[in-house]
């Protein structure tokens, strides 16, 4: 599984803790990534001691893991989720940046469709300012005009290289992933429109205004804000 480095002790800290948000009877999005892995550990063992949820992977990732720990898996066709646990790249207030792991089209859609929206996260995630990258899930077909429209924005963007395959990284849906940099983003909002007007570029990974509570787990307690 990635990692992206940050206490494993603070991650786990902040997936318990969205764990215990969870309600009985409840559909729940399971979020990709390090930290989110924490919760779904943790509702894997509320599972066990009798918790009835259903959950809504948004990768291969999560579904594997949820089966691993025992949470019934459903999709959005038969239910829309009460809350979505997830990681995140980058928090600046309320927004995020996520797609690190090449997810973040399916998050988006689990994370936006459900009732309430948990980031959870350690505390090298919160910045200033976005400076990361940000992830594009790009069409195969549209390599070429994708960059571009990209460059014209003012961004460099660069393919996600495998690590451990000759070649790009290649998506759950089969696509391909831009990191594209932006140096610092003052206005996320306006860029995110702009992404998600290009043509061919599926999903972008800034997250603006979808998330409800951040969780920030510490060396000894869990930090919450909520919107
Ligand atoms: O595509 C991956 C996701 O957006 C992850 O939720 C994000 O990269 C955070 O992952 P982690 O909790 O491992 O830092």
């Amino acid at each position: 599984m990635k990692t992206t480095g940050g206490s494993e002790e603070a991650k786990r800290r902040a997936g318990e803790r969205a764990a215990e948000l969870v309600k009985d009877g409840t559909v729940v999005g399971l979020g990709t990534g390090s930290t989110a892995a924490h919760a779904i550990r943790a509702l894997g063992q509320r599972v066990e001691a009798g918790l009835d949820i259903r959950g809504v992977p948004t990768s291969y990732q999560s579904a594997d893991l949820a089966r691993e720990v025992g949470i019934p898996l459903t999709t959005l066709d038969d239910a829309l989720p009460d809350l979505a646990i997830d990681g995140a790249d980058q928090i600046v207030g309320f927004d995020l940046i996520k797609g690190g792991g090449a997810a973040h089209a399916r998050e988006k859609l689990v994370d936006s469709a459900a009732e309430r929206f948990v980031v959870v996260a350690d505390p090298s995630k919160e910045v200033e300012e976005f400076d990361g990258p940000v992830p594009l899930e790009v069409l195969p077909s549209a390599r070429r005009p994708v960059a571009e429209a990209l460059e014209g924005l003012g961004g460099t963007p660069e393919l996600r290289a495998a690590e451990r395959k000759d070649g790009p990284v290649v998506t759950d849906n089969g696509n391909l992933v831009f990191d594209c940099e932006f140096g610092r983003i003052a206005e996320p909002a306006d860029l995110a429109d702009d992404l998600a007007s290009i043509p061919g570029a599926l999903e972008h990974g800034l997250f603006v205004g979808l998330a409800d509570t951040i969780l920030v787990g510490t060396h000894d307690r869990v930090e919450e804000r909520r919107r």
